[in-house]
C-alpha cells in the first residue's frame, strides 16, 4: 500500500557557489509564508531532512517579473541573500516566471535586477551602507579585534588576517559565533568575514553566516563586504575575485564615489555560478510539526 501523505511540496535544490537553497514556486501560496519558520528550519536540517543553508519562496509581484522570500535554515527571515538571489534569477529564468534572461525581482532589501548567462548570473545589488572601518572590540583570546563594518543588504562585520595560514586555521565557528552575538551589533547581530587580501583584485575569504550558525562555503553579500571594505582602505579596486571556502570564485563589480570620508559604493554587482543539483518532492513527514 503506498503511504499517502497530508501535503506534497515540490522544490528544486540549487547552489551558488557553495551556499545551498530549497527553492519553491509558491505563486499559488501553497504555503503560507509569514508563518513557514516550522517548515523552514525542518527542511534545512542537514541528515533529517533536505539540507540547505536556506529556503526561496517566489511569488507573484505586480510591478516587476517576481518577488521572493529569503529564509536563512534556523527559519529566519532575511533582508536579502547574495548566492540565493543568483539562484532565484536562474530559477525563474528557468521555470519560465522571467520570461527574459535580463529580470528584476523585489527583496525586503529592495529590487535586485538579474542577468542570466548559462550557468553564470550577475546581480545588481542594493546600495551597501553604514560603513564602518577599523573599530576595536573584544572577542576573547588575548588581544581585541580590529574590525570593519558595512550593510550589503545584510549586516557583516570583516577581520583581515595576515596571511593564508591564518585564514585556513582561523577559528571560524567560534570566533565568528562570538562576534555575531557580541552586544555590539545586537539586536539585529551580523554575519562574520575572515578575509586575507591577495592583491587590489584577489581577496580570499571564510564566512559564518548569521541564521545559519556556522560557517558556509560561499556567502555573497560577505564577498561584497569584504571587496567594499577593503577598497574602502585601499586594499582593492574593482573587479575583486573573491575566493570562497568551496573553492569557487564570486566577481565583485563596483564604482567608489570618492577616496575620502565618507567613502561611498554604488553599482555593486555580483557574479557567480548558480547551478541545479535536482528537483523532488517533499513529504511532509519529516516537517516538525
Ligand atoms: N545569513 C545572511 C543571509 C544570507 C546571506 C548569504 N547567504 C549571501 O549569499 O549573501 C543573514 O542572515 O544576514
Amino acid at each position: 500500500m503506498e503511504i499517502q501523505f497530508e501535503r506534497r511540496i515540490h522544490f528544486t535544490k540549487m547552489t551558488g557557489s557553495g551556499n545551498d537553497f530549497i527553492i519553491i514556486d509558491n505563486r499559488d501560496q501553497l504555503i503560507d509564508a509569514d508563518n513557514c519558520r516550522g517548515l523552514v528550519s525542518s527542511v534545512c536540517r542537514r541528515k533529517l531532512s533536505v539540507g540547505a543553508d536556506g529556503l526561496i519562496l517566489i511569488e507573484n509581484d505586480p510591478e516587476v517579473d517576481f518577488k521572493w522570500r529569503f529564509f536563512n535554515a534556523d527559519g529566519g527571515e532575511a533582508e536579502m541573500c547574495g548566492n540565493g538571489a543568483r539562484c532565484a534569477a536562474r530559477f525563474a529564468y528557468l521555470k519560465g516566471i522571467a520570461s527574459k534572461p535580463s529580470m528584476a525581482f523585489r527583496t525586503i532589501a529592495g529590487i535586485i535586477e538579474a542577468e542570466i548567462k548559462n550557468e553564470r548570473v550577475k546581480i545588481r545589488m542594493t546600495p551597501p551602507h553604514s560603513l564602518k572601518l577599523d573599530f576595536f572590540l573584544e572577542a576573547g583570546g588575548t588581544k581585541p579585534f580590529c574590525l570593519q563594518f558595512i550593510n550589503t543588504g545584510v549586516p557583516h562585520v570583516v577581520h583581515f588576517v595576515e596571511d593564508d595560514a591564518a585564514l585556513d586555521s582561523a577559528d571560524v565557528f567560534n570566533l565568528g559565533r562570538t562576534l555575531r552575538y557580541h552586544s555590539h551589533f545586537q539586536p539585529a547581530g551580523t554575519n562574520v568575514n575572515f578575509a586575507r587580501v591577495h592583491a587590489p583584485h584577489s581577496i580570499s575569504v571564510r564566512t559564518y553566516e548569521r541564521g545559519v550558525e556556522d560557517e558556509t562555503l560561499a556567502c555573497g553579500t560577505g564577498s561584497i563586504a569584504v571587496a567594499l571594505v577593503a577598497s574602502a582602505k585601499g586594499l582593492a579596486a574593482s573587479p575583486v575575485d573573491v575566493k570562497t571556502r568551496s573553492g569557487e570564485t564570486l566577481t565583485i563589480y563596483f564604482e567608489k564615489s570618492s577616496n575620502h570620508d565618507p567613502v561611498d559604493f554604488r553599482e555593486v554587482y555580483l557574479e557567480g555560478d548558480a547551478k541545479v543539483v535536482y528537483e523532488a518532492e517533499l513529504w511532509d513527514e519529516t516537517l516538525i510539526q
